[in-house]
């Protein structure tokens, strides 16, 4: 059986890593979705598709798991939006998120939904992560090694602490 698991890992966590390694006890091969995957260099959405894309690749390799990452860029018509996952993602039989629009657009087009607990998500949260990126406090034991090194290669902090302090477009973090 194939799975189908989307975010917008901005940037991928251990809390991600997570939910990942209880879907590969249910599933033999699993998509993950880089949602939103034409945002980049906001607050919100500080990673480009192809960062996430690394982070994503390298994060899940060790996984006794076959993975196909997919980025997917989000639509103005949520009615239609499960047909566009579709017509980008290899088949798949289960989804798994826990976002409840997710949950019900999945549903509402005739797709079983798995949820799973949230795990630490006191800290295991990306808008958590970027404002300790922003104020220099402690992200890397929060996230994945290969996404510490996606995000130093990339330059990644610098970036975030850039846009924080010139993003007038009053995005929240
Ligand atoms: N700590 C966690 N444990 C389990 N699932 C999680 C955890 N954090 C996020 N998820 C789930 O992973 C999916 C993708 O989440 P997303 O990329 O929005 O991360 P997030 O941590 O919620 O980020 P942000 O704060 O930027 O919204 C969602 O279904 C979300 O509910
Ligand atoms: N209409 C749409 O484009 C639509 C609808 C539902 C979810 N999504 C995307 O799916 C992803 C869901 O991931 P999160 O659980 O991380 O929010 C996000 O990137 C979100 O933008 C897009």
């Amino acid at each position: 059986m194939r799975g189908f698991y989307i975010g917008r890992f901005q940037p991928f966590h251990d809390g991600h890593l997570h939910m990942v390694e209880e879907i590969a006890e249910e599933v033999d091969e699993l998509v993950l979705g880089i949602g939103s995957a034409g945002d980049s260099h906001s607050t919100r959405n500080p990673f480009t598709a192809g960062e996430r894309v690394m982070m994503v690749t390298k994060a899940v390799e060790d996984l006794d798991l076959t993975t196909y990452v997919v980025p997917i860029e989000d639509l103005e018509r949520n009615s239609v939006w499960v047909s566009h996952v579709q017509s980008m993602s290899p088949a798949f039989q289960v989804a798994y998120s826990n976002n409840p629009l997710v949950i019900r657009l999945f549903e509402e087009a005739g797709v079983e939904v798995r949820q799973s607990p949230m795990f630490r998500r006191d800290v295991l949260e990306g808008t958590e992560l970027r404002e300790r990126m922003i104020h220099d406090r402690d992200w890397q034991t929060l996230v994945p090694d290969a996404v510490v090194e996606v995000i130093e290669e990339t330059d990644g902090v610098d970036r975030i602490r850039r846009i924080a302090e010139t993003d007038s477009n009053g995005n929240s973090l």
